[in-house]
């Protein structure tokens, strides 16, 4: 049985993220976004990832972000990974690639198969897709599921993530019938818009694992 990756998301306060790090998550996202309940300043994305232990992941979320203040963002946190949540193009994602370090993923708004053939130009421009639901309210965080058979179907080839409306009590069937690596999830571990609950945070991830 392959071990499942677990992301949590929109992690904002040292509760929240020693909370992920506690419960064994593999990633955690911090999310540069002002519009977002989930918003952290560089200054205080910096201040969070000081507190992560180096086997924990950290996943640095830009949205539409121009060259130079994402070269400023890498930077100053110096994440793991850089997810893109927005309408970044390959061409642009692909010129990135060659000058970071870090992995990029790009998450993907599912509308129906055809969103999935469409992010296949992805190809050699990133690291991994993160199928998430359309952007609603948000580019992303919004906490509706996508059809986990759609993913199920596909000929993947990229590295993938499932994300959108996961939830503990929901993780483990997305899994089983999506058969995703990797799990990402936000609101659906939160109390109120952005504000992370510890025991969800465990239960999800313990959930995931025992998927
Ligand atoms: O979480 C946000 O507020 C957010 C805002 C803007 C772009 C992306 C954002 N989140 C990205 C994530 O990776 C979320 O985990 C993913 O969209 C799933 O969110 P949810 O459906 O709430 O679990």
């Amino acid at each position: 049985m392959t071990r499942t990756l677990v992301k949590v998301c929109g992690c904002n306060t040292p509760e929240a993220v020693d909370a992920a790090v506690d419960a064994g998550a593999d990633y955690i996202g911090l999310v540069h976004f002002e519009p977002s309940p989930r918003h952290v300043t560089l200054d205080d994305a910096k201040r969070l990832r000081a507190r992560i232990p180096p086997e924990t992941k950290v996943v640095l979320l830009l949205v539409n972000q121009q060259p130079v203040p994402t070269a400023m963002a890498v930077d100053a946190i110096r994440p793991d990974v850089v997810q893109f949540h927005g309408g970044e193009t390959a061409e642009w994602l692909g010129l990135l690639k060659q000058n970071v370090t870090q992995a990029l993923w790009k998450a993907i708004g599912v509308r129906s198969a055809d969103s999935l053939d469409s992010a296949l130009r992805f190809k050699g421009a990133v690291d991994r897709l993160l199928y998430d639901a359309a952007p609603g309210v948000l580019p992303g965080g919004n906490g509706v599921a996508i059809d986990w058979t759609l993913l199920r179907d596909f000929r993947h080839q990229l590295p993938w993530g499932l994300a959108g409306g996961l939830t503990p009590e929901n993780v483990a069937e997305a899994i089983r019938v999506s058969g995703t690596e990797l799990v990402d999830a936000s609101s659906g571990l939160e109390s109120s818009p952005g504000v992370k609950d510890p025991g969800r945070i465990r239960a999800f991830v313990e959930a995931a694992r025992n998927a």
